[in-house]
């Protein structure tokens, strides 16, 4: 089923234009949603999950007017928000049975095959016995996909959901949404380039409540192939590199010099040697392309 927005705008009170005239479509898969604070993304995810309305546009999930029949979207909606809120003292186990309860699954052994189920796809149920309030940032991340995985969900929405974990768990995080992802549509978050590289067939880059561009990684980076060059340089020397080259991204060295990456589409001079060209790269360019030019 296919997500399709057109022309989404939202303004809060306070005049910020939190979503821009928002165009785009989304297909089954991972689809990776980038971009730094502030860009529109919660702003977005909430408007999709039918938890505040837009100025103006129009959302469809498959045949669904998803503004117009908020019931109808919110039955194949899993949703995860960035910040969950508090938990009560209460099991795993215990407390997705009680959300499964207010699913609507009476039965008890349904209630208690599914609750299984989602405790294995999530890694949880060694630890379904432990008190919910109690686990590790990551452990409640993956909670919160077991939950929303009980009303089997048609789309999946998650909001900056490695944000905060340390290496470890996000990278179990990333495996339980990669096996959630194989057959429905999942609607990722992030400012972290690495997620979408490690997870996503599919990106867009959001800055300004506007979808910079849209691409799957490879294709995105395959686009860069001869216009990424790097060159070493004295730490002393960026501001004047910064005034003569485009440079996207610096990274100091062991003896302190710099390791410039520059965007041309030919060698800048002698001293650049080709690179490979990276997400963070395509990134980088999108959000520089989009600064207001100062006049
Ligand atoms: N309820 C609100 N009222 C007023 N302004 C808001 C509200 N929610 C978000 N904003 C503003 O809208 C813009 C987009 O915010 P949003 O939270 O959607 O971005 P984001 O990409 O999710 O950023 P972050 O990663 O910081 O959460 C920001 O300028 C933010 O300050």
């Amino acid at each position: 089923m296919k997500l399709v927005i057109k022309d989404l705008t939202k303004t809060y009170k306070n005049g910020v234009k939190a979503i821009d005239n928002l165009n785009i479509e989304i297909g089954t898969g991972m689809f990776g949603l980038l971009g730094p604070n502030g860009a529109g993304k919660s702003s977005l995810m909430r408007t999709i999950a039918t938890l505040q309305s837009p100025d103006s546009g129009s959302i469809t999930f498959g045949e669904i007017n998803v503004l117009e029949d908020k019931m109808a979207l919110r039955k194949v909606l899993g949703y995860l928000p960035q910040s969950f809120g508090v938990y009560p003292k209460m099991s795993a186990e215990a407390l997705l049975d009680y959300f499964a309860t207010l699913k609507g699954v009476s039965s008890k052994s349904e209630r208690q095959a599914l609750v299984n189920e989602v405790l294995e796809i999530t890694n949880l149920y060694d630890v379904r016995k432990k008190n919910v309030a109690g686990y590790s940032g990551g452990m409640k991340q993956r909670f919160g996909i077991a939950q929303l995985l009980l009303n089997n969900p048609k789309l999946i929405i998650v909001d900056e959901p490695t944000a905060g974990l340390d290496p470890a768990e996000r990278h179990r995080f990333l495996n339980v949404l990669r096996e959630v992802g194989t057959n429905c549509t999942v609607i990722f978050s992030t400012h972290i380039v690495e997620d979408v590289k490690e997870l996503c067939n599919e990106m867009a880059i959001l800055n300004g409540g506007r979808i910079l561009k849209q691409s799957t990684p490879s294709k995105a980076r395959a686009e860069l192939v001869g216009k990424i060059w790097t060159k070493v340089i004295d730490r002393d020397d960026l501001e004047a590199n910064e005034a003569k080259y485009n440079i996207l991204s610096s990274n100091y060295n062991e003896d302190n010099s710099l390791n410039i990456r520059v965007y041309a589409n030919a060698q800048p001079d002698d001293d650049f040697k080709a690179s490979e060209p990276q997400l963070d790269d395509v990134y980088f360019i999108a959000l520089k392309q989009d600064e207001p030019v100062l006049s």
